[in-house]
């Protein structure tokens, strides 16, 4: 075992294959975790869910991405036509780092998570004058066990530009039959099925959150850094697939 390896990390091998069920059934793409989002939020999500996260960004991330960097090629499954659905996920595993007092996972780290993906649904991109957290509401629903792959399934239900104010709903899932499973056998579905499909998913917390926009604007020198985290970003993503669920909301 690698030296600081924690104990039960899945192997590179079965989180790759983890990560290709997840793919497969969402169509969606894996970013690396040092990435757009990771660089942004050098905070407990990035360092607590230790190395084997990957962040699934919606399409209207990756198109940009597309557009400004070649190196980030995208293609469509040739079903459905690419649709920007307001919505992102977070696969993750959550191992020992994360106990909490319940034996499981700590209810901070599942909030965390919730919070991120919903985050990362409501903002377009890493936007420096973006939306940010003004509410959240976490139900946990069962215990996560230590050593879950966990996927949260988060999107955007209700937009006020005007009031400058977004609503969003994310749903953490057991993915560890997608983990397991060498094939899947039930096809990409809308995104109202996702959002309840409590029959084949686990569901172990969900959350509602009410995202305000900013109303001041960040300084020119965050926007700097905010342009260098995306350039360098761009340069560890390899592969990219277009996240086209076939419903709009
Ligand atoms: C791609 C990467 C995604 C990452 C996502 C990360 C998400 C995060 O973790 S962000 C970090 C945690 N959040 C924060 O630090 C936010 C701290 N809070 C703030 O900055 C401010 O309070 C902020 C911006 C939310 C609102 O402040 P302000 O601009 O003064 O809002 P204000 O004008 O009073 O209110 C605007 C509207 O929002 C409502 N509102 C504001 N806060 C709340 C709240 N907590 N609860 C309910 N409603 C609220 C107001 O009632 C008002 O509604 P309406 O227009 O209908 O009257």
């Amino acid at each position: 075992m690698d030296a600081g390896r924690e104990e039960g990390l899945p192997t590179p091998e079965v989180w790759s294959s983890f990560v290709r069920r997840l793919e497969e059934r969402y169509g969606l793409c894996e970013v690396p975790r040092s990435s757009l989002l990771g660089s942004c939020r050098p905070d407990f999500l990035s360092h607590a869910l230790q190395k084997r996260v990957a962040f699934l960004l919606p399409s209207a991330v990756l198109g940009e991405l597309a557009t400004t960097h070649p190196i980030v090629s995208i293609a469509s499954d040739g079903e459905s036509p690419a649709v920007a659905v307001p919505g992102a996920v977070i696969a993750a595993y959550v191992g020992r780092s994360l106990q909490g007092p319940s034996g499981g996972v700590h209810g901070g780290a599942i909030a965390s998570i919730l919070d991120a993906s919903i985050g990362m649904a409501t903002n377009p991109r890493s936007d420096p004058d973006g939306y940010v957290t003004a509410q959240l509401v976490v139900n946990y629903r069962r215990i996560v066990p230590l050593g879950s792959y966990v996927v949260a399934i988060a999107y955007v239900h209700d937009r006020e530009p005007a009031r400058r104010k977004c609503y969003g709903m994310s749903r953490l899932v057991d993915a560890g039959a997608l983990a397991r499973t060498p094939s899947i056998g039930f096809s990409r579905k809308p995104l109202e099925a996702a959002r309840r499909d409590a029959t084949r998913e686990r569901l172990y917390a969900d959350a509602t959150a009410l995202f305000v926009r900013q109303r001041a604007r960040r300084s020119v020198g965050d926007a700097e850094a905010s342009s260098q985290v995306l350039a360098h970003a761009t340069q560890k993503i390899r592969t990219v697939r277009v996240w086209n669920w076939p419903a709009a909301l």
